[in-house]
């Protein structure tokens, strides 16, 4: 094996570079350079300008919905960026949080022909990176040349799909006993993917028989919620009373996927409570965002799952996305176990748009 990185550890150093504020070759036959609308300053952007390419802002269709642009391309619209346009220009664009007050003064001049592959990859490479799906994409001349001379992360861009496809298998790090409040008997195992990706966790109750069908929970991280006692959701109350079944019950799973805000990240999560605030709901401010209504992989639950040596679960869950997916991914699911609880006046409104919207179970 070479001793440089391969392409999926180069990905995932792209995901950092966006994230500072570098920008990232695409190359291929048609090379751009991209950058993540939310992190791009000033400095940056003028040195952007002085390429002379083709300047575009890429954004998802839901986004170009809110903002009546035309996408063209299906599922995302690229937007030629005006001479006069700057970073907080760019911003507006991608971010909603003023909207409301300052409403786009359009018109937004949207490509139509030419390829839009590289800003695809773009805005899926922002998501990964838990930014606003919102990319500058810049025409370059030679794609290989420019990355070298200037330092920057180099992806082909024909590989991209298959590489923000591709899941890194997740492999168990460490797994030590913790005592808990539910039971003595519990014990945390740590799952960390070989991509450098976010690492996910793994509670076991008891010692559960692996021949028959576990008490599960796959918990996705909600840190208002879960630790913050936050009372927009009911992610914390169904924490604990899974896990107190569990202890009851004397053995079960609990699965604790680093997924914050169903996979958008903390920061975009608050960007849609400012937008609930405003009157939207949860689904509707993950669209105007440019999210889908759910940005989350539940196979990596069955993924730990599986390698922890499971093949079937009692699932404790309201959302029939995670029993699917489960048998989608081979973990027999026997039973869903409800897990209604902790309803409280701020929570009932995003409690019933889940079942009206999201098909989840009354
Ligand atoms: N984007 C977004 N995420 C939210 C919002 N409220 C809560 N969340 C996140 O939603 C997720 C809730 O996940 P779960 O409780 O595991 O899943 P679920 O889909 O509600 O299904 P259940 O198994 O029935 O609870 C957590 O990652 C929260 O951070 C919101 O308004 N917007
Ligand atoms: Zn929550």
């Amino acid at each position: 094996m070479s001793i440089a990185p391969s392409l999926t550890e180069r990905l995932a150093r792209a995901r950092a570079d966006l994230r500072m504020g570098v920008p990232v070759v695409l190359d291929g036959a048609a090379p751009v350079l991209i950058s993540a609308a939310e992190t791009i300053g000033p400095a940056r952007f003028a040195a952007l300008r002085e390429i002379a390419g083709e300047m575009v802002l890429a954004i998802t269709a839901r986004r170009a919905q809110t903002l009546k642009a035309r996408a063209y391309d299906g599922d995302i619209a690229r937007i030629l960026l005006p001479d006069d346009a700057g970073p907080d220009w760019i911003r507006a664009v991608a971010s909603p949080e003023n909207d409301l007050m300052h409403p786009m003064k359009g018109p937004l001049n949207c490509a139509r022909s030419g390829p839009a592959d590289a800003h695809r990859a773009a805005l899926r490479l922002a998501k990964s990176a838990r930014l606003l799906p919102a990319a500058l994409v810049v025409s370059l001349e030679n794609g290989a040349d420019f990355a070298a001379g200037n330092a920057l992360t180099c992806l082909p861009l024909n590989e991209m799909a298959g590489l923000l496809d591709a899941r890194s298998p997740l492999g168990e790090v460490v797994s030590a006993r913790l005592p808990m409040e539910v039971s003595e008997a519990g014990r945390l195992h740590v799952f960390r993917p070989d991509d450098g990706g976010e690492e996910h966790y793994a509670i076991e109750i008891g010692r559960p028989d692996r021949s028959k069908p576990v008490l599960t929970r796959l918990h996705s991280a909600c840190f208002t919620g879960d630790l913050m006692g936050s009372l927009k959701c009911d992610c914390g109350p169904q924490l604990r009373a899974a896990l107190a079944q569990m202890g009851a019950e004397g053995h079960g799973i609990l699965l604790y996927m680093n997924q914050e805000g169903r996979g958008i990240g903390l920061a975009n999560k608050m960007r849609a409570y400012a937008l609930q605030d405003q009157g939207f709901d949860t689904v509707e401010a993950n669209h105007r965002l440019g999210f889908e209504d759910d940005e989350r992989d539940f196979r990596l639950g069955a993924d730990i799952l599986k390698s922890l040596g499971f093949s079937s679960v009692r699932l404790m869950t309201n959302n029939p996305a995670k029993s699917d997916m489960m048998q989608a991914c081979g973990v027999a699911v026997t039973e869903r176990v409800p897990l209604h609880v902790g309803v409280n006046r701020h929570n009932r409104d995003y409690l019933a748009t889940k079942v009206r919207k999201s098909g989840h179970l009354p």
